[in-house]
């Protein structure tokens, strides 16, 4: 029953799903439902594995996929670093009580007042992204009296497979520099007449979801032979080529295998340049396969001949991917063994949205009934720190539970959360 796809420690034991060595039923008496149940032991491995991939490299956990002041702590632990993408990320980053130093703060539009704080709290680096950024930041540098180190994204125009939405290699693209319209060699240039400014390396980012190496070592050469040529066209060194995040998991039972981390390094490995330390910014493959969401069923309504619909108590609110990437997710009975056949379903949210679909096809025993618990793998990113509180519903916690324990690390909101901002 419990294949690819689930945290480590999921397991079915006594007639529900244990995970973390506890049980879903007891899990929803405590924290209610819907909820992300996060497999402690699975988040720390996968960060181990990451970090063992690249022993002498930088792993920069990309923060949008779920952070949280804990996990900020974790990854501390793990020796691993952080990316961020705005000021609200970089701000739990320092609430977890990482050092800024170990920080990356990426976007296509940061603000000045974004770009004044990663100066003031001396993040590690900045990732430029526009020629008016590059600009902004130099003097933003110079004022401060302090030399910032940069890196340059740049789009080496690699279609990655995946889909479009979260493709950002190619060359139609709103992040970074275009290689081929030399607008990359031009950023080059500029930074480096920056004296404010330091050039610590190039990076490149082709997507998300990722389960095919062609794509990485693609871009990985596009980038290299840039890197050398930048070298050799201004006389300097540069140290760094960072790879991004991208590498896909296991979404449900059948999902291709994405390649291993250590695969991918050294797949990219092979086409670097000896002197050029690699960096990468997994999000996905280190928080997605770590969680569970567990929903309590609410109704089901059968349209003979037809379709059934079994709702729950979330939705698109707590995953919009299904919505907005046709993303395919699987779910199970989790509170309770059922002998009875499997007929197919649809899994459906409580919103005002025809398109609020958890779960399509999906074979569940026909006496499925309302308060049956529900739990969906491969839950852990892109979920939570997507999650909207459309139609005013609260959003779920996050709960981590590790050897028979279970704590929330991120609370339920409650509609007092809610309410608090209106006039
Ligand atoms: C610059 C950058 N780095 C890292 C990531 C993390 O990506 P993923 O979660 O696919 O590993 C993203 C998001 O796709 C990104 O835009
Ligand atoms: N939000 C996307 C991934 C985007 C990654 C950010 N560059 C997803 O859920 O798949």
């Amino acid at each position: 029953m419990i294949e690819n796809g689930w945290p480590r420690t999921a397991a079915w034991i006594d007639g529900e799903l244990r995970v973390g060595g506890v049980g879903v039923r007891e899990l929803a008496a405590e924290f209610g439902t819907p909820a992300y149940i996060l497999d402690e032991e699975e988040f720390h491995a996968r960060c181990a594995q990451w970090r063992q991939a690249l022993p002498d490299g930088e792993v920069h956990y990309g923060g949008k996929a779920f952070l949280c002041p804990e996990v900020v702590r974790w990854l501390d632990e793990a020796g691993l670093c952080l990316d961020v993408c705005t000021g609200g990320e970089l701000a739990v980053a320092v609430a977890g009580g990482m050092d800024p130093a170990r920080v990356v703060f990426h976007g296509n539009n940061k603000s000045l007042a974004e770009l004044r704080r990663a100066v003031s709290w001396r993040v590690g680096c900045v990732v430029v992204d526009s020629f008016a950024e590059i600009e902004r930041l130099a003097a933003l540098a110079d004022e401060a009296g302090v030399r910032q180190s940069v890196m340059i994204r740049v789009t080496p125009g690699v279609e990655a497979h995946t889909h479009e939405f979260i493709a950002t290699g190619g060359e139609d693209s709103k992040f970074g520099f275009s290689l081929r319209a030399g607008l990359a060699a031009e950023a080059v240039r500029l930074v480096l007449a920056a004296p404010s400014l330091e050039l610590s390396g190039l990076h490149s980012h082709i997507g998300s979801q990722i389960t095919d190496l062609g794509g990485f070592t693609l871009a990985a050469r596009r980038m290299a032979d840039f890197l050398l040529a930048a070298e050799r066209e201004h006389g300097v060194t540069i140290p760094k080529l960072d790879l991004g995040g991208g590498l896909g998991i296991v979404q449900r039972p059948g999902d291709p295998l994405p390649p291993r981390p250590a695969e991918l390094v050294a797949a990219v490995r092979e086409v670097l340049p000896a002197h050029v330390r690699l960096a990468v910014e997994p999000g996905r493959s280190i928080a997605g396969p770590t969680a569970v969401a567990l929903y309590e069923v609410g109704t089901v309504k059968e349209i003979p001949g037809v379709n059934t619909y079994v709702s729950v108590d979330g939705g698109m609110s707590d995953n919009p991917r299904p919505a907005m990437y046709g993303a395919a997710y699987t779910a199970i009975l989790a509170s309770r063994s059922s002998q009875a056949p499997a007929r197919e379903v649809t899994v459906v949210g409580k919103h005002c949205e025809s398109g609020d679909v958890l779960v399509r096809d999906l074979p569940l025993p026909a006496d499925v009934r309302p308060g049956d618990l529900l739990a969906v793998p491969a839950s852990g990113a892109y979920q939570r720190s997507m999650a909207s509180n459309y139609n005013h519903v609260t959003r779920p916690p996050v709960v981590a539970v590790r050897d028979g324990a279970a704590r929330a690390i991120v609370r339920r909101e409650t509609e007092e959360d809610l309410l608090r901002l209106y006039a």
